[in-house]
């Protein structure tokens, strides 16, 4: 835990700057920054018209008063702080990233729901950010991933199918998931394949017979869960089911925090949890 949180005091610790700082992310990543040793929060950072603004980030996330008031100013946060943790939105992430390629810090992007040009603007930052961005923060998912490139790879097209499943709460605004894309994209480079051009998004209707090869999407939405994914690889006979529950924001929170305790002093460019985690 920091010693000064929030403050211009220089401290061996990374000073963090928390963006979407009421968010039900964001009030994880103030959590989990007061738990993990050489990270402080530096900043809290919130739209310009959110009802949270002058709260104190601490209060507001359940750990207690941290001295670190959530503002709307990002500029100045930046170029006081070392890095950046990102869960927003996709319009904001790219703002956020051009912010963090001046300051000259790392920037974690946990935000889903990304475009082609948005993904063309965050890689253009970091020609000059060090940027950690991942549709999934969490150690399991990316170790779920390395597993299922693997599977795909030795269970042939003809004779198994592929198939993501995704359940989350009631207020997620995108889909697939940012984590079923990461799945799909394990898959398709275990068949080596590209996934855009042999993805099947959604069904309805008359949709006729399953494209050997190419790899589906389900998205359900309700109640309160927090993340859960399966890739089914199904054959004639037998079907096997690689999965992960997630059962807390905590996990997403603390890869997050070592995405950024791993970004510091490295050279800029974008990267993914997996180099993080030395899964790559
Ligand atoms: N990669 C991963 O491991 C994970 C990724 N996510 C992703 O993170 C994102 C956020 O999820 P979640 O926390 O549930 O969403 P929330 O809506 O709860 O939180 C987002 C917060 O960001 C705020 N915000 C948006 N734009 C700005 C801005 N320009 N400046 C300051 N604050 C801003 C929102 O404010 P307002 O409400 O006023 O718009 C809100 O408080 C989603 O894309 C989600 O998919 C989530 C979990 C894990
Ligand atoms: O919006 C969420 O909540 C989550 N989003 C990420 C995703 O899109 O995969 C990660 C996690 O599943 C929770």
């Amino acid at each position: 835990m920091s010693d000064t949180p929030g403050s211009d005091t220089p401290s061996g610790d990374m000073g963090l700057v928390v963006v979407g700082a009421a968010g039900r992310m964001g009030q994880a990543l103030i959590r989990a920054i007061h738990t993990i040793p050489g990270a402080r929060v530096a900043a809290a950072i919130e739209r310009a018209d959110s009802p949270h603004l002058g709260k104190d980030a601490g209060e507001l996330a359940g750990i207690g008063i941290i001295n670190v008031p959530i503002s709307d100013d990002p500029l100045p946060a930046f170029a006081k702080a070392d890095g950046v943790l990102d869960f927003t939105t996709p319009a904001s992430t790219v703002e956020f990233a051009g912010y963090a390629a001046q300051a000259r810090i790392a920037h974690v992007i946990g935000t889903t729901g990304c475009s082609v040009e948005d993904n063309a603007r965050i890689a253009a930052a970091a020609r000059h950010a060090t940027i950690v961005k991942s549709g999934n923060m969490s150690l399991g998912v990316n170790l779920l991933a390395v597993l299922v490139e693997q599977a795909a790879r030795a269970l042939d097209a003809d004779d198994f199918d592929i198939e993501i499943l995704e359940m989350h709460h009631r207020h997620k605004v995108d889909a697939p998931s940012g984590t079923a894309l990461l799945l799909g994209e394990a898959a398709a480079a275990g068949r080596g394949i590209d996934l855009d051009g042999n993805s099947v998004r959604s069904r309805d209707g008359h949709t006729g017979v399953r494209k050997t090869g190419s790899i589906g999407f389900a998205a359900l939405r309700g109640g309160s869960v927090v993340g859960d994914h399966s890739v089914v690889l199904a054959g004639t006979g037998e079907r096997i089911t690689l999965a992960h529950h997630a059962e807390d924001r905590a996990i997403f929170a603390r890869g997050a925090v070592k995405a950024a305790l791993w970004a510091r002093g490295k050279k800029p460019g974008l990267y993914s949890m997996r180099d993080v985690l030395g899964l790559s």
